[in-house]
């Protein structure tokens, strides 16, 4: 298993007096915002650092770490300290995955590529979106010509099409994908006004719709092939994509449709994680979608302990949004979850500084929580609980 970098080997690599001279890159996730701006046009940078609406559900999951606090305790002995967890019959190496984010190729010429191939250097699953620049079969390739068998979980999309679902999912498999991710909560998208004002949105221009355009099952829905008629082709997947009507049935027919383990991402509410786990899944993701599609919805973490009381220990709980440092992990550990998706703040780097970036913010970020780890008194992430906290 690949090893963590401990916080203490990264911090000296910054401070060496030999590389004072190397520029030295953002060590910060507010920093590769700001380089983020810097290289990307106003449609593709308010695309990421968007929300919905007013973008109070977006500030609510910064809030939600901002008002919990850790309590450091003391005089333990934590010089040998283990960041790994299990999961899903697996061992991470942190408890950390790159979440599902679309359309990479807007921000970088490698597009999914790049962070693949980072998270697979370092260990961390990748988890590759539906709308995706580049198709799964090549983003799973590229990170296998890094580590063979590094890990990677599909995020899927509910489609109209049954055929098209079960097509992405039969190839995430044979692809090397070991979980699946079904995204609950945009089956439509949500009112972001950022994209609105800059009349954005990549999937228009085609971008995104790798998978769907190399799926056998999409183009057996097309009258012709999408290289004779493009624009025909991004609306058939416009009309296979927006999906109000996905209910419990369909998802049966997901969980129906592959062995590979299935999470549930975007769950807020302690009866759905019930449902869920009714209905055979391996996992919920409780997760607001980064505050892209309900303005006004529970920040993730304030949605996290009801969640994972419910599910109590019948299925791993991870969440995402709003997860910036170490601490935040640690938060997030404390209240319950396994794991933790890393987001936007990945996207800025890869903007900024393609693979080397994502691979330095990720680092940062382990490091950061290797110290925090350590400095709460604490020698492992599997013990963390709410014991942790004021
Ligand atoms: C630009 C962008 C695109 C995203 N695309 C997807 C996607 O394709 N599938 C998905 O499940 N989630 C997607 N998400 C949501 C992320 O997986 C994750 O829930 C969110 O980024 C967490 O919020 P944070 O990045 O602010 O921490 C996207 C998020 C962003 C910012
Ligand atoms: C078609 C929607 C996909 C991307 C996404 O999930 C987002 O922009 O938040």
């Amino acid at each position: 298993m690949p090893h963590v970098p401990h916080g203490l080997a990264m911090q000296l690599q910054a401070y060496d007096p030999a590389r004072a001279a190397e520029p030295l890159p953002p060590v910060s996730p507010e920093e590769w915002e700001r380089r983020a701006r810097e290289v990307l046009a106003d449609g593709p940078f308010g695309y990421v650092a968007g929300g919905a609406g007013a973008e109070d559900t977006m500030r609510a999951n910064r809030a939600a770490f901002a008002r919990r606090s850790l309590v450091p305790r003391m005089l333990r002995d934590v010089s040998r300290r283990d960041l790994g967890v299990e999961l899903l019959g697996h061992r991470l190496p942190a408890p950390v995955v790159l979440a599902p984010i679309g359309v990479l190729g807007i921000l970088h010429a490698e597009g999914e590529l790049a962070p693949a191939r980072a998270a697979a250097a370092e260990g961390v699953p990748f988890v590759l979106s539906t709308v995706s620049s580049v198709p799964m079969e090549q983003v799973a390739a590229a990170m296998d010509g890094v580590r063979a068998g590094a890990p990677r979980w599909f995020q899927l999309y509910p489609a109209r099409s049954r055929d098209v679902m079960a097509s992405l999912v039969a190839r995430a498999e044979r692809a090397g994908y070991t979980a699946v991710v079904v995204t609950l909560d945009t089956t439509m998208l949500g009112w972001r006004e950022t994209d609105l004002r800059n009349r954005y949105l990549p999937f228009l221009q085609g971008q995104g719709l790798a998978n769907y355009l190399s799926d056998p099952a999409f183009r057996a829905l097309l009258p012709v092939p999408p290289e004779q008629d493009p624009r025909a082709a991004v609306q058939a997947f416009l009309g296979t994509y927006v999906h109000p009507g996905f209910s419990w049935d369909d998802l049966a027919f997901v969980r129906a449709s592959t062995r590979l383990p299935l999470l549930l991402k975007g769950i807020l509410h302690p009866d759905d994680a019930r449902r869920a786990l009714d209905a055979g899944v391996d996992g919920v993701i409780v997760s607001n979608h980064g505050g892209r599609q309900v303005d006004g919805a529970i920040g993730a973490l304030d949605a996290l302990p009801a969640v994972v009381e419910a599910v109590g220990t019948r299925a791993p709980v991870l969440m995402d949004s709003g997860i910036r440092r170490g601490a935040d992990v640690l938060k997030a550990l404390a209240l319950g979850a396994r794991a933790v998706g890393f987001g936007r703040p990945y996207a800025y780097a890869l903007a900024a500084a393609g693979e080397a970036g994502v691979r330095h913010a990720l680092r940062c970020l382990l490091a950061d929580l290797d110290l925090a780890l350590g400095l709460c008194g604490q020698a492992s992430v599997a013990d963390v609980d709410a014991s942790l906290l004021a």
